[in-house]
């Protein structure tokens, strides 16, 4: 099997920080905590309205982490002009709109194609490797490449939500995926037909050349069936991590985060 990479996202340490608007919890103190416990990378994302992460962290970052920093941002233009300035390791353009709690689907790489691939020059230019967020499609996959990028990142969000209605007790709660109230059996086929796009849509990325990462709503329980997919070797996880990390610490956390996702 291939190494896998872990990228730890640190943006949930921020939400907390933000939600007081204070200077705890400490963002460094977490990339710190993170990166001695098993982070190989470190991944952050500069939402056009600050939500979480702020031009300042992402600079403090950059110059205090010991592994990778991939930064996720928008195509939006100012956006695009401070992270060519940052010079992570590499950037993530990622899909977003202002009133969504959380990012939805992948980057549409067929309509925004011109706008993706002035993006991908302007960050080539200053020297930055680019991955695209993208839903688990061939045809995304095929996009990808032929517009520049490096890599993806398959959108694992879908798969995610219907695990959990699936098998924990999201559906009696009061953020159930309403648009998945559906019967357990149908559940269970569309879980099954989303991990083969995931699995499929990896094979095919490694096939044409592109390096594969895997993220969003991945969680200590649903990750071990995207740890079989080989072609997949780098996961963005960070939801999970913080979350568990309000009862274990983050250490821990990351530890066992860490456990369920090497080979
Ligand atoms: C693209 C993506 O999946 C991430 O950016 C991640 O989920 C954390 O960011 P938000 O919490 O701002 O959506
Ligand atoms: N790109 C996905 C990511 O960075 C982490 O997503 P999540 O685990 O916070 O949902």
């Amino acid at each position: 099997m291939n190494k896998m990479t872990l990228g730890i996202n640190i943006d949930h340490v921020a939400v907390l920080r933000e939600a007081r608007r204070v200077n705890d919890p400490d963002i460094l103190q977490a990339l710190y905590t993170a990166c001695e416990n098993g982070a190989d990378q470190i991944t952050i994302h500069l939402r056009e309205d600050r939500r979480h992460i702020q031009d300042s962290d992402v600079k403090n970052i950059l110059m205090h982490s010991k592994v990778p920093v991939n930064l996720e941002c928008s195509i939006n233009k100012e956006i695009l002009d401070i992270v060519s300035t940052m010079r992570p390791h590499r950037a993530t353009l990622v899909p977003e709109k202002r009133e969504e709690v959380t990012t939805e689907g992948g980057l549409d790489v067929v309509r925004f194609e011109d706008e993706i691939k002035y993006a991908i020059e302007q960050l080539h230019d200053s020297l930055i490797p680019v991955s695209l967020f993208v839903d688990p499609t061939i045809e995304a996959m095929d996009r990808s490449k032929e517009l520049g990028a490096e890599m993806v990142e398959l959108h694992t969000g879908l798969y995610s939500n219907l695990f959990a209605m699936l098998h924990s007790n999201l559906p009696y709660s009061n953020h159930a995926v309403t648009e998945l109230d559906l019967p357990r059996n149908e559940l269970e086929v569309r879980l099954e037909k989303s991990l083969n796009e995931i699995k499929t849509a990896a094979l095919h990325a490694k096939k044409i050349g592109l390096e594969v990462a895997a993220g969003h709503g991945l969680n200590y329980h649903n990750v071990s069936e995207i740890m079989n997919i080989d072609a997949i070797t780098e996961l963005n996880i960070g939801q999970s991590i913080i979350a568990r990390s309000v009862f274990t610490g983050l250490g821990d956390a990351v530890k066992e985060m860490k456990k369920l996702t090497s080979r």
